[in-house]
């Protein structure tokens, strides 16, 4: 029983104090610093089509049915952890979650991916847009999976919790899907400079309420994904998403402590944002996530001794056969080196990956970086 809760909070939170003791927290002790067997192994889009056992689920439900169903989203995230002696398992949800709750429709379209029918057009939309105080208790779903996937994990893994970043969320909210430019996103930023800030403003303070519930539901690790990242320089980085990253991790920080819960480790995944990893490293978050794009060795220079890396293999490496994973696993644990590290690919899997490379890429982590 490591959380006990004190301190009556609002009605929408779910109260835990009796979860299963932990077997396996060799994730936790890496993202705290402290010394681990070996280096522990997650990997982003861990739950997901790549996966028969998850498409049989998903071809019977709608993508935000199976979010919104506690026993459905608990299923599919426990899937990879049945196959692969993972350290981890990330709840099955999505970012876009935080959009629909302060009021925006989105739609998860077969082989197109997520779509608003009516994205922001201009500063006036912001109106439209519920407080968002009142957009967690639209997220009740999310709380109660939690709940119920921490205590089905019975202590063999940590359970992550996840938000997207303020300008992450923002981008999608204009453009109305995923694209290769975010060009109307950047537009904002540049025409509507204190629209921009109020939207990104508005994400944040749901972020907040949002994974503190998480962490009350019975999150033991909060990643924010800052997936766009890679739109920004370091100069509109600066001034739209450091700012909010910086008041999601202290916020959250802060609450969790008055709360009474134990101190959360946050990471925070910038992809795409190497030039930015310097001005990352001076936030609170313990971890930070790197893409495939930056060598080990840099990351580490830029962002200092203390910090947990995580990473960050790319994903299209699990496209070599087996002896290959294993030989660039091999390089990846030597580079990054055995503490202050937890093993990932430097973005999520694809659909097309085949699930017996991802256990090659586990078995290499765990044979390459054994006491
Ligand atoms: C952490 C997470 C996410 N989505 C999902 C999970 C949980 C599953 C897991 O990681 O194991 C399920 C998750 N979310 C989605 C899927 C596939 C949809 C399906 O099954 O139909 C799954 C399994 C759908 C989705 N949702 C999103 C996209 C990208 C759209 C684009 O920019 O073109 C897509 C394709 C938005 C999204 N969603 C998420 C991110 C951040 C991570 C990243 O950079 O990939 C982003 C950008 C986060």
């Amino acid at each position: 029983m490591d959380h006990v809760f004190h301190k009556p909070t609002p009605d929408i939170f779910v109260f835990q104090s009796g979860f299963p003791a932990m077997v396996n927290d060799r994730l936790l002790r890496a993202a705290r610093g402290e010394e681990v067997d070996q280096v522990p192994v997650w990997v982003m889009r861990q739950a997901g089509r790549y996966l028969p056992e998850f498409r049989e689920v998903r071809a019977k439900h709608d993508f935000f049915t199976m979010c919104q169903t506690p026993s459905l989203s608990c299923q599919v995230t426990l899937q990879p952890l049945d196959r692969f002696p993972l350290d981890a398992a990330i709840i099955f949800s999505d970012i876009l979650v935080i959009p629909q709750a302060l009021g925006m429709e989105v739609e998860m379209r077969p082989g197109e991916g997520p779509v608003f029918p009516s994205p922001l057009r201009g500063p006036e939309d912001l109106s439209l847009l519920a407080p968002p105080g009142d957009a967690c208790t639209k997220l009740k779903y999310v709380f109660d999976a939690l709940t119920l996937t921490r205590k089905e994990l019975k202590g063999k893994a940590t359970l992550i919790g996840f938000s997207g970043a303020p300008w992450t969320i923002m981008a999608y909210m204009i453009e109305g899907k995923g694209s290769k430019t975010m060009s109307n996103a950047k537009g904002w930023l540049y025409k509507h400079r204190e629209a921009s800030h109020k939207l990104l403003k508005i994400i944040t303070d749901a972020t907040v309420h949002y994974l503190v519930g998480q962490v009350q539901a019975g999150a033991q690790v909060l990643q924010v994904f800052e997936s766009h990242a890679e739109h920004l320089g370091p100069q509109l980085f600066r001034e739209f998403a450091l700012p909010y990253l910086k008041q999601i991790c202290d916020q959250v920080k802060e609450q969790v402590q008055r709360l009474g819960l134990p101190d959360i480790p946050m990471i925070v995944f910038p992809k795409g944002g190497h030039y930015a990893l310097k001005d990352v490293a001076a936030l609170k978050y313990e971890v930070i996530g790197i893409d495939w794009t930056v060598d080990p060795t840099l990351a580490r220079e830029l962002v200092g001794p203390t910090k947990v890396l995580q990473g960050n293999l790319d994903p299209c490496a699990l496209y070599s056969d087996q002896k290959s994973i294993d030989a660039a696993v091999k390089d990846m644990v030597q580079k990054f080196g055995r503490r202050r590290y937890i093993a990932n690919l430097g973005h999520g899997m694809y659909p097309d990956m085949n699930p017996d490379h991802l256990a090659a890429f586990v078995q290499a982590v765990q044979k390459h970086s054994k006491d």
